[in-house]
């Protein structure tokens, strides 16, 4: 569980957070969408601890970081998975080094072992037949499989996902969201998920925090999101075309 509390965050004179309370649910997948510009990116680099907030108070499992001692800091940061907007594979190293690097970078265990460990996630994504390939040898979805993959080979407690799902057709990001989902209870990850993608939310959407201007201005589920009366709300989810004519269509009883 990650929880912030008052959290505020500028850049000059730009106060860019507002003040967001938030608790992000461990076992969950919990979104974060909003327009562009609103601070999900900013308030996911501060759970990632790559911007320090100038306010409030961000809690991992019930311990705030302020209290992490240098060591501490140093094993939340390999507790952490991240997967990449548009996946961010090296091209030159094949599937296999790929997910190997970060169990290179922060275990000591044998090669035998490491090998062992990206066998093993490599099979979970259904990918156990492509560790030789190269990235421009797979297609987008595989290479998201191989980025998730190499998210996950460290068992992280704190998943965070940036847009997992940009530039890929619907059905497969259909299939990226369920893995995720998947993994995130499988492994009983906090996942943070930041999503411009209405079909994600429907899939996906257990703890959704909307924010608007730097502010949490709606939370809730999938269940509510579109039956919601909000109009901050109703006028984001409904910018989409589709699901507008989805609406008018309920509404006019087709
Ligand atoms: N390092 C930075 N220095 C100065 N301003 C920044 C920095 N990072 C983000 N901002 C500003 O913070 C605001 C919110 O940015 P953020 O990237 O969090 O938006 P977002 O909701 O993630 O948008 P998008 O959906 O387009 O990715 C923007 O006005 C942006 O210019």
């Amino acid at each position: 569980m990650i929880e912030v509390k008052g959290l505020q965050k500028s850049f000059d004179d730009e106060h860019i957070l507002r003040g967001i309370d938030f608790v992000f649910e461990t076992g969950k997948t919990n979104l974060i969408i909003g327009q562009s510009g609103s601070g999900k990116s900013v308030l996911m680099k501060c759970m990632l601890g790559l911007f320090t907030p100038d306010e409030g108070i961000i809690e991992y499992d019930g311990k705030p970081y302020s209290s992490f001692s240098d060591e501490q800091k140093r094993g939340l940061r390999q507790e952490m998975g991240m997967l990449f907007q548009g996946g961010a594979l090296f091209d030159s190293m094949t599937v296999q080094e790929n997910v190997m690097f970060p169990l290179r970078m922060f275990t000591k265990k044998k090669k035998r072992d490491l090998k062992d460990r990206v066998d093993e996630v490599l099979e979970r994504v259904n990918l156990a037949d492509s560790g030789k390939k190269y990235p421009s040898e797979i297609s987008g979805g595989m290479q998201k499989r191989v980025a998730i993959a190499r998210a996950i080979v460290n068992r992280p407690k704190y998943l965070f996902c940036d847009e997992p799902n940009s530039g890929l057709d619907p059905r497969t990001a259909t299939v990226i969201d369920n893995l995720i989902h998947e993994l995130t209870v499988e492994y009983d990850i906090t996942t943070v998920v930041i999503t411009h993608d209405m079909n994600s939310v429907l899939e996906i959407g257990e703890n959704i925090a909307f924010l608007k201007d730097g502010v949490l201005a709606w939370k809730g589920d999938k269940s509510k999101v579109f039956k919601t009366d909000d109009k901050t709300v109703t006028d984001f989810v409904y910018s989409s075309d589709l699901f507008k004519k989805v609406r008018d269509a309920q509404q006019q009883g087709l």
